[in-house]
C-alpha cells in the first residue's frame, strides 16, 4: 500500500483546531482510497517561539523537507506582537516559505452555489465565481532590501528580478491553460518601476502561450472590479502584497474567509494552507470554520500526492455538507439547517467521504 508522510504544522490560535479536522477527513479518505498517511507534527509560530525561542526551529525545516507535503494551519497572535521582528511568528512563516522555495501561492476563490447568498454582494454577481489568484510568495516588498526602521522612519523595498517574474508568470499561464485561458496581471505600473518590469516581463512570457488571453489591470482598479464584476476574472496573476490583499477580498465573494484554501508550490515540497490567519478572536471556542483547511488538504492530495480521486471525494464531501445545510458560526445566518462546531463540521465532512 502506498504511504505518504505529511508534515503537520498546526501553529497558533485556531491552527490546531482546524488542522485536527483536516486530519480527520484525510484519514477517512485514505482508508477508502488504498493509501495510508503518517504525520510528523512540527512547530512553527508563537508556539515554537515559546518552546524553543525561535518561531522556525531548524527541525521544522528539515522535517518538512523530509515529508511528501506540508499541511499548515496558521500562526500569530497578540501575545507575540511586541517581539522583535525576527522573533515574531510571521517572520517564521516567511522564512519557512523562503527556505522551501515555494514561490507560487495558488489561492482559488470559488463560490459554492449553496452560499451564493452568503456574500455581501448580490447573489447574481457572485454565483458561478471561480477564479484563481496566483500570488508570488517569496519576493516583492516582503523580502526586498533595504528594510528597517529607526525612531522616525520605517522602510521596505519592493524588488522583483526578471527571473522571479518569469517563473511566477509561467505558473499563471500554465494554470490558465487548464481553465478558461484568461490571465489578468495586476500591478501598479502607472507608479512603480518594479511594476513596469513586471508588466513587460509578463508580456514576454505570454508569447509562449498564444491561446491565453492576457490583460493588465492596476491593483486599485482590480480591487474595485473584484466587487463590481468578479466573474470577469479567471486567473489573477500578481505579486506578494497585492495578492495577499486581493485574496482576502476575494474570500468575501464566497461568504467567509474560513472557506478559502491555498497551495504554496514551485519547489520539491509544497505547503498547503488556508488563506486566513490564527483568528485569535475566536480561538479555543470550537467555532472556527475548518473548510479552508480541509480544502487545502484536498489541494495537497491533488497537487502533491497525485491522489485525484481522493481529492474529488473530499471536495464532494465539503459540497454535500454545505448543501445539506450544515454551517459553522461564520455562515450561520445563511440557510443553516444546523449550526455546528469546528469538530462537528470535520466529522460531518469525514462521514460524507464515499468509498
Ligand atoms: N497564514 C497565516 O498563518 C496567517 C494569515 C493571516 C494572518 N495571520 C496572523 O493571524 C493573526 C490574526 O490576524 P487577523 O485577525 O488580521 O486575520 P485572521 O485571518 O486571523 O482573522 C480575520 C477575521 O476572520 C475570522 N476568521 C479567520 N479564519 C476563520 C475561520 N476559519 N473561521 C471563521 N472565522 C475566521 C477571524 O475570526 C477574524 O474575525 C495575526 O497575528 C496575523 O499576523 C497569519
Ligand atoms: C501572516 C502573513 C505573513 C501572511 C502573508 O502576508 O503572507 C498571511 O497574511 C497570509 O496571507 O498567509
Ligand atoms: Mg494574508
Amino acid at each position: 500500500m502506498k504511504s505518504y508522510k505529511i508534515a503537520l504544522i498546526k501553529g497558533d490560535g485556531i491552527g490546531p483546531e482546524i488542522v485536527d479536522e483536516a486530519v480527520k477527513v484525510l484519514d477517512a479518505v485514505a482508508s477508502c482510497s488504498g493509501f495510508s498517511l503518517t504525520y510528523d507534527e512540527l512547530l512553527m509560530g508563537g508556539v515554537a517561539y515559546d518552546i524553543t525561542g525561535d518561531p522556525l526551529p531548524q527541525e521544522t525545516i528539515s522535517g518538512s523537507l523530509n515529508s511528501d507535503a506540508v499541511l499548515f494551519g496558521a500562526i500569530g497572535g497578540e501575545k507575540w506582537d511586541s517581539l522583535p521582528r525576527e522573533k515574531r511568528p510571521e517572520s517564521g512563516l516567511l522564512r519557512f516559505r523562503k527556505e522551501l522555495g515555494v514561490y507560487a501561492n495558488l489561492r482559488p476563490a470559488v463560490v459554492y452555489d449553496e452560499l451564493a447568498n452568503a456574500s455581501s454582494l448580490k447573489p447574481e454577481i457572485v454565483k458561478g465565481v471561480d477564479l484563481m489568484v496566483v500570488r508570488e510568495l517569496i519576493g516583492g516588498i516582503y523580502f526586498g532590501e533595504p528594510k528597517g526602521r529607526d525612531e522616525n522612519k520605517g522602510w521596505n523595498t519592493m524588488v522583483y528580478t526578471k527571473d522571479e517574474i518569469v517563473r511566477i508568470a509561467h505558473q499563471a499561464f500554465k494554470i490558465a491553460m487548464t481553465r478558461q485561458k484568461r490571465v489578468c496581471s495586476i500591478d501598479k505600473a502607472n507608479v512603480l518601476d518594479v511594476s513596469q518590469l513586471w508588466r513587460e516581463t509578463v508580456e514576454e512570457v505570454a508569447k509562449e502561450y498564444p491561446e491565453v488571453e492576457l490583460s493588465h489591470m492596476y491593483v486599485d482598479n482590480a480591487a474595485m472590479q473584484l466587487i463590481r464584476d468578479p466573474k470577469q476574472f479567471d486567473v489573477m496573476l500578481t505579486g506578494n502584497i497585492f495578492g495577499d490583499i486581493l485574496s482576502d477580498e476575494a474570500s468575501m465573494l464566497s461568504g467567509s474567509i474560513g472557506l478559502l484554501p491555498s497551495a504554496s508550490v514551485g519547489a520539491k515540497i509544497g505547503v498547503y494552507e488556508p488563506i486566513h490567519g490564527s483568528a485569535p478572536d475566536i480561538a479555543g471556542q470550537g467555532i472556527a470554520n475548518p473548510i479552508a483547511t480541509i480544502a487545502s488538504a484536498s489541494m495537497m492530495l491533488r497537487y502533491a500526492l497525485n491522489e485525484q480521486e481522493a481529492a474529488d471525494k473530499v471536495d464532494a464531501a465539503i459540497k454535500r455538507a454545505l448543501s445539506e445545510g450544515y454551517r459553522t458560526g461564520d455562515l450561520a445566518q445563511f440557510d443553516a439547517k444546523e449550526v455546528c462546531s469546528t469538530s462537528e463540521m470535520g466529522s460531518i465532512i469525514a462521514n460524507y467521504i464515499v468509498k
